[in-house]
Formats: C-alpha cells, sequence, structure tokens
C-alpha cells in the first residue's frame, strides 16, 4: 500500500518519520508525472512544491489556520494531502478535480480565482477579521516570484508590513520562473541572493554544524543567525523586505522539508507578518521537466500540438516587424503563450516583458505610442479584466494607437470560470473610440492584425480562441466592411462573430435544410456596429447574433441597440455565453453544455421563429448546400 493511500489529511502527516516524508514525496511526484502527463495541466509548478506543502500542512492545521495560494495553478500536492488523492485521476476533467482550489471540492480549498498575485490582499483581509473576532488562527500566503511582479502584491505588502500583530506567514515560492524567466528588479535581486556561491556555503555551514551540536546548537544558531543575517546583508544585500518592516526568513532550500519546517515554525512563532523567501526548482525531480528551456513543463503541452490561432499571429507580427520598425511587443510574462516569441527573437529590443503586471503593461503601452512608435500588447483576454481602467482612461482618453491581441478569448474551458475569455467583448463596448475586431480564421488574422497597426488615433483590439485555428472560410460577397458567407434567403441574418462564423455557417445548413433561407455575414470589426448590418437587418424577418462571450452587453446587445436607434423593427436574438461561472471542461464539452454548438443553435432559432408565426414564406433556398453562388 502506498503511504499516500494511508493520508487521507493532513493530520495523518504529522507522525511520520523523516523517511516516511521522503518517501511519500517520491509518490507524490510519481503520481504528479504519471497523472499530469495524461490530463494536462501544471507539472512543473507543483513538482516544486512537493516539500513546501508537505511543510505547510505539518506546521499549520489547516482549515483552522488558512492557506491561500496565489493564482493556485500549484494546488495539486495540497489535494493529494488533503483527503482527494483517490479521485486525483479526474484532475480537470468535466466532473472532476478541478486543476485550482475549489471550495466545493474541500474545506481546505479557499481561493478559486486563478489571476495572479491576489494571495496577500486575500491574506490580508483574513488575518484582520481573526484578528478582529479575536480567533487565534494564521493566515500562510504562498505566492510565486511570477505572482510577486504583479502590482496588487505590492499595495498588499504595503499593507501588512504596517499591521505588526497580523498573524500572517507569506512564502514566496521563488523558482526564478514564471512561464519564463521572471524578469524586474525584483527577480534580479532575488536571483543575486539565491546564487551568491559564497553565501551559500556559508549558509550550509553554518546549518550542518550547529544542526549538530544539539543544546549549544539551537541557541548558538539564534546567536549566529545575527551573523547570518549580517553575513547575507554583506554578502547579498537584501534588505528590501525588512526595509519595508517585514520580518524576512530565508532563503531556504525549499526542497529540504525539515529546513522548510524550521523556517515555518520560526515564522509561525513570531506572532506578526513574516516572509518565508524558500528556493525552488520548477519541475524539481522530474529531469525533463527541469530541463525545459521554455517554461519548465508549466503547463503539459501535446506533443503534437496543431497549427493554432497563437502561431497564425505570431508569424503575421514578425512579417509586421520587418515593415513597421515603430511596432514593439509588450507581453506580462507570458511571452511564448501568446505567440510573441518569434517577434522577440526577430526583435530583442522591441519587445518588452514587463512580468506578471498587466496594469502597467498597459499603461506603459500608453507612454511608447505617446512617444511615437505603435505598440502590440499581447494578452489572455481574460487578463485584460485586471487592465481595463488603463485601457479606458491611459489609451483610449488619449486616443493612443495600441493594438491588443486578446488570445485565448471565448470558452477556454479546462482551466475553469476564471480562466474563460467571456468579458473582453462586453467591457470593450465601453471604451470610447475603440475598434474591436474577431477574426474568424486565420486569414482573417493577417487581414485585421495590418488593419489594426494602421490605426495609430485609438485603441485596437484583436482577439481569438484558444487551440487549433479554423479552416479559412472565404467570403462569396463583401457589404462595407462586412463578409457575406452565406446567402440563401431573407428569413433570418445570422452575425457570426469571431470563431461563432464558423458555427453560424452550420446553423445556416441546418435551417436550410428545413427550408429556411438565411444570410450569414461576419462583420470582422464588431466594434464600432457595422453600418451595413443594419441595412441587412431591415431586410430579413429575423436577426440572429452568435458571439464566444457573455451575452450581458456583448456584441449581440450593441448590433440589437443599433439596429433599434435606427428604427428598424426586425426581431434579434443574441446567442452567447450565458453570464456565469462556468465549470471546467474541455472547451467542445463546455460549448455543447451551453448551447453554442450549430445543432443547439439551430433548434433554438427555429424554436423563435415557430413562437413568431407569420405569414411571410420561408424564402426558397437557392442551393442545397446553402452557400449561394454569389451576386
Ligand atoms: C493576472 C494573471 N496574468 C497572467 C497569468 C498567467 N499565469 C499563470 S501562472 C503564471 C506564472 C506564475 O509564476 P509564479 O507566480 O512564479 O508561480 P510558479 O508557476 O513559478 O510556481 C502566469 C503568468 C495569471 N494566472 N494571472
Ligand atoms: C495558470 C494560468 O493562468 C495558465 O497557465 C493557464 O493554465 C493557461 O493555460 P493555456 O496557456 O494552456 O491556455
Ligand atoms: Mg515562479
Amino acid at each position: 500500500m502506498r503511504l499516500l493511500d494511508t493520508v487521507g489529511g493532513p493530520a495523518d502527516l504529522k507522525d511520520l518519520t523523516d523517511q516516511q516524508l521522503a518517501d511519500l514525496a517520491a509518490e507524490i511526484r510519481d503520481v504528479l508525472v504519471e497523472t499530469v502527463s495524461r490530463t494536462g495541466g501544471h507539472l512543473g509548478p507543483n513538482l516544486g512544491m512537493v516539500e513546501i506543502t508537505l511543510a505547510m500542512h505539518r506546521v499549520f492545521d489547516s482549515p483552522r489556520d488558512r492557506l491561500v495560494y496565489d493564482t493556485g495553478h500549484q494546488t495539486y500536492v495540497h489535494k493529494l494531502l488533503t483527503g482527494r488523492a483517490a479521485e486525483f485521476g479526474s484532475l480537470r476533467q468535466q466532473g472532476g478535480l478541478s486543476g485550482y482550489p475549489s471550495q466545493a471540492e474541500s474545506e481546505h480549498d479557499i481561493v478559486e480565482n486563478s489571476h495572479a498575485s491576489t494571495s496577500l490582499s486575500y491574506a490580508d483581509g483574513l488575518a484582520k477579521a481573526y484578528r478582529l473576532r479575536g480567533e487565534d488562527r494564521h493566515v500562510v500566503a504562498l505566492i510565486g516570484d511570477g505572482g510577486l511582479t504583479g502590482g496588487m502584491a505590492w499595495e498588499a505588502l504595503n499593507n501588512i508590513a504596517a499591521a505588526r500583530d497580523l498573524k500572517l506567514v507569506i512564502i514566496v515560492n521563488d523558482n526564478g520562473r514564471s512561464y519564463s524567466a521572471t524578469v524586474g528588479g525584483l527577480a534580479t535581486h532575488l536571483t543575486s541572493l539565491r546564487t551568491n556561491p559564497r553565501y551559500e556555503k556559508i549558509l550550509d555551514l553554518v546549518r550542518t554544524n550547529l544542526g549538530r551540536t544539539p543544546y549549544v546548537g539551537p541557541p548558538m544558531y539564534e546567536v549566529l543567525h545575527g551573523v547570518k543575517k549580517g553575513l547575507k546583508d554583506v554578502l547579498a544585500p537584501q534588505g528590501m523586505f525588512e526595509d519595508l518592516g517585514l520580518k524576512y526568513v530565508g532563503p531556504v532550500d525549499g526542497h529540504d522539508r525539515a529546513a522548510m519546517e524550521d523556517a515555518l515554525a520560526k515564522a509561525k512563532a513570531f506572532g506578526g507578518p513574516v516572509i518565508v523567501h524558500a528556493v525552488t526548482q520548477k519541475g524539481f525531480g522530474y529531469a525533463a521537466a527541469e530541463q525545459d528551456e521554455e517554461d519548465n513543463f508549466h503547463q503539459v503541452r501535446p506533443l503534437h500540438k496543431p497549427r493554432g490561432w497563437t502561431d497564425v499571429f505570431a508569424e503575421e507580427l514578425v512579417a509586421i516587424g520587418h515593415r513597421r520598425p515603430d511596432v514593439v511587443a509588450i507581453t506580462a510574462a507570458m511571452l511564448h503563450p501568446t505567440g510573441l516569441a518569434a517577434f522577440a527573437s526577430e526583435f530583442p529590443d522591441r519587445t518588452f516583458d514587463v512580468g506578471i503586471a498587466e496594469q502597467h503593461a498597459v499603461t506603459s503601452a500608453a507612454g511608447l505610442a505617446m512617444g511615437g512608435l505603435h505598440p502590440v500588447v499581447g494578452l489572455y483576454a481574460t487578463f485584460l479584466n485586471r487592465a481595463f481602467d488603463q485601457l479606458l482612461m491611459d489609451v483610449a482618453l488619449h486616443k493612443c494607437g495600441v493594438t491588443f491581441v486578446l488570445d485565448r478569448a471565448g470558452v477556454t474551458g479546462e482551466d475553469g470560470a476564471s480562466h474563460n475569455g467571456m468579458w473582453d467583448m462586453s467591457l470593450l463596448q465601453l471604451v470610447p473610440g475603440l475598434r474591436l475586431a474577431a477574426p474568424r480564421d486565420g486569414a482573417r488574422i493577417g487581414e485585421l492584425l495590418n488593419e489594426a497597426i494602421e490605426v495609430d488615433d485609438a485603441p485596437t483590439v484583436l482577439r481569438y480562441a484558444k487551440g487549433e485555428v479554423f479552416p479559412d472560410i472565404e467570403a462569396i460577397d463583401r457589404i462595407g466592411g462586412t463578409d457575406v458567407l452565406v446567402r440563401t434567403g431573407t428569413d433570418v441574418l445570422l452575425v457570426g462573430i469571431g470563431s461563432m462564423a464558423a458555427t453560424a455557417v452550420d446553423v445556416a445548413e441546418r435551417l436550410g435544410a428545413q427550408g429556411f433561407g438565411v444570410t450569414v455575414v461576419d462583420p470582422r470589426w464588431v466594434k464600432p456596429v457595422a453600418p451595413e448590418l443594419v441595412e441587412l437587418a431591415g431586410k430579413h424577418r429575423f436577426v440572429v447574433t452568435i458571439e464566444d462571450n457573455g451575452r450581458a452587453g456583448g456584441c449581440g446587445t450593441a448590433i440589437a441597440q443599433a439596429i433599434r436607434d435606427a428604427g428598424v423593427t426586425t426581431p434579434v436574438r443574441d446567442f452567447g455565453i450565458p453570464q456565469r461561472f462556468l465549470d471546467h471542461a474541455k472547451r467542445p464539452a463546455v460549448l455543447q453544455e451551453i448551447g453554442l454548438t450549430g445543432q443547439g443553435l439551430a433548434r433554438d432559432v427555429i424554436e423563435m421563429i415557430a413562437q413568431h408565426p407569420t405569414d411571410a414564406l420561408a424564402s426558397e433556398p437557392d442551393t442545397a448546400s446553402g452557400r449561394s453562388g454569389g451576386a
């Protein structure tokens, strides 16, 4: 029987021997590699968290003491140790364990949001609440070096440092990586501390020799602690946290479970805010992950990755970079996932990685534009939420020519509710002057990106889905800037937005089979609403819009408003993602569940038509395929 099978919860860890704990750590690593290589997920980050998590659960008493994980992608070990080992094989599957903390799964889980740099703020609030309620409970926040490059983390540290009586322990899991190497002054500072050979040797000497001298050792260690600290200051001046007024413990070898427990016990005993600086390696214990240059298996990637939307963008931007020396690129610690790595290797001086700092990225882009350049900011759609005010008041208010490229727009699926890119097209409707494009395929990414970078007096946005890019859908006609994809009659005007244009063509075929005449259009630029959409609406019995975005305030709402404002009375039905937090599952399964499929939509449209009886005959479709020959 595996040791892991005897661990029903953290209490079962308390009496294990050092050898048993070492064996348990090895078992956990085997489970991580075996499971995550099958299910997908964050293998690298979790391999680096084995000993830290064991130490956290042995020193603290979860859930009485609250463990708060930043981003939450590194909580697989936490899940294995809190009674979920038996179901761990269902990780990230529909109906299975989430890849992030989940309150519904366990009382040991609290923060479900996977947006980085939030943990210290949660911890600050929790610790203040326990203090006010007179509850003797600790809060432990686990934040990575990447998470620490986010502005929110420093807003929280500023407050925590002033609250000397908060029972709050902050563990900085410093593996030097976000996806790629963590950037910025903080990272350089942490690196210098981590890699100073003289400091490490002296630290080992102090720890090993003193550890061998019971009775004399520990008190002597305390005395020498001052020396060690002094040495640190001499060898690697790192008063940064202490200058803030925060007690600092470390750096500690984050793969030495006993040393981590010592440090955490010391921090716990302190009774006020303490930072424990743990040094780890992403992917530790699994050579392939340790040696993976790109991101240490941050995310386990399929061996054969089909050509994706991201790849098309990456190639197009390099071509633009050669043509337009004023074009520069900005990433928030996601160079590879957003497709900017190719541009970076071609134009290293024109690529800026700002760390996990989307707010800074956006306002810095405004500065770059004011300075005469044309920035292209690559983000995941959901993470733009964090920089909305910067987009609105720093970029748009000043009419800056900045182009945003939002990857992972729409339903992403397996990373759960906070990762779906379902908010951007609603938020962006609010931004005066902003122009928003939703490419339906790879060809349109190139077309629209080149149109976007020509706009130098307003923000432009492209947004496209996660995964394999769709086959090109050629237009049979163009009206204004709107592509006509199908034209068989005037019963229904189907407006397919972005990745939903392909779905709209599928719906048209299903409606055609039921005798309805349909026009399918792709406006390409969905904000501002194209005037030709209003004209076309006036020539059809119904208008249906389909978007891979939340329905609230989405493109459908804007199109319906434009039609109404023009006095056109054609009924409009907008389809999109229901405005709720979606459970994790693969993208196709989620789309099926929310009815955003050709079959589901065709059924709903037919039902809608049935509810509006009219004497107008359904138009005869021109061809069986549903795509007329043009004209
Ligand atoms: C606001 C935000 N931007 C980007 C991301 C994407 N992201 C997920 S994990 C990660 C890197 C986190 O690095 P770190 O905090 O050092 O944790 P590690 O993976 O190294 O353990 C990033 C950039 C995110 N989750 N949230
Ligand atoms: C945790 C996090 O924010 C990302 O690592 C997320 O898992 C996105 O994964 P993809 O890059 O596969 O969309
Ligand atoms: Mg890191």
